[in-house]
């Protein structure tokens, strides 16, 4: 049995991923901490403040957090203290806060570190750079929208295809939305939708002389990014301690 602890029990994402390890037969869900108590699928949540001894009591191999940012660089580095594998989901972290995460997990624990978990997203990753590949010379524009209680922006997802787009092409000026004055030259434009319900959008334009071409994605229901969380922590467990990423749960 794969031991679980979700950190940010409470939350949208905490909820759909307590249910889906509650009914997997193969895990058991061993409790959750968040920033008040409550109970997650008949087991405990604690505040963040005692995820040492929680961690040390429950003995879990695996803790996925997905929360904010700030508080997600501390639960990770509570886990590498409790030898405890981590999947990592939460997004809007800091050049300052990756550097961080790295030092605390490389060479101390396994963590699948992911802005997105759906598989869908992760195919569409690939062919954003196919696309990148082959349409470098067309003027391309990046959106995303997301329900109006996300913290970040951009999202996690878009900023990765922001790197895709830079791997690919080299590193191009970003323009966030445009007003005024604001004639076209070689950036990469980046749009933020905000707004509803909206579980998540992301496209890629690459607009030539006469067409253009659009890759999309957009989840209908957030069990998506749980299942796929799931997934990896069904996978990191028992992997050598260093960064992983979906990709290299899915085998792409
Ligand atoms: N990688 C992916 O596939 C996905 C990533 N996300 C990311 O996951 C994060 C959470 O998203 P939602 O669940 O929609 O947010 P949410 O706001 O519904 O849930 C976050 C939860 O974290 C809790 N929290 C805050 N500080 C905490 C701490 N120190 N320790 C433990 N829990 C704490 C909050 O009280 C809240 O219950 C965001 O960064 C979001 O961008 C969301 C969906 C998919
Ligand atoms: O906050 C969300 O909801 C989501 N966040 C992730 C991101 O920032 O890319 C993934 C997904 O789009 C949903």
């Amino acid at each position: 049995m794969v031991k679980v602890v979700v950190s940010g029990a409470l939350g949208r994402m905490g909820t759909n991923i307590g249910r889906i390890v509650d009914e997997a037969p193969d895990m058991e869900l061993v409790g959750g901490i968040d920033i008040r108590e409550g109970t997650l699928f008949g087991t405990e949540v604690v505040p963040a403040g005692k995820i040492d001894a929680f961690l040390n009591e429950k003995k879990p191999d695996v803790l996925i957090d997905f929360t904010v940012a700030a508080a997600a660089v501390e639960n990770i580095k509570a886990a590498a203290r409790n030898d405890v594998a981590l999947v990592v989901g939460t997004t809007g972290f800091s050049p300052e806060q990756r550097t961080t995460i790295a030092s605390a997990v490389e060479g101390t624990v396994p963590a699948v570190i992911s802005s997105n978990f759906s598989v869908g997203v992760n195919i569409f990753w690939k062919l954003v750079r196919e696309a990148a590949r082959e349409l470098g010379d067309y003027d391309i524009e990046v959106t995303e929208a997301h329900h109006r209680y996300k913290k970040d922006a951009p999202s996690g997802t878009a900023k990765t295809i922001l790197e895709i787009l830079d791997q690919e092409l080299g590193s191009r000026e970003k323009v966030y939305g445009r007003v005024g004055e604001a004639e076209r030259k070689g950036e990469i434009g980046v749009h933020v939708v905000r707004g509803g319900d909206i579980v998540g959008d992301h496209s890629v334009l690459f607009a030539g002389n006469f067409e253009c071409i659009e890759v999309s994605h957009r989840a209908y229901d957030r069990a998506v990014f749980a299942q796929g969380a799931v997934r990896a922590a069904r996978w990191v467990v028992g992997r050598e301690p260093r960064i992983y990423s979906m990709q290299d749960v899915l085998g792409l």
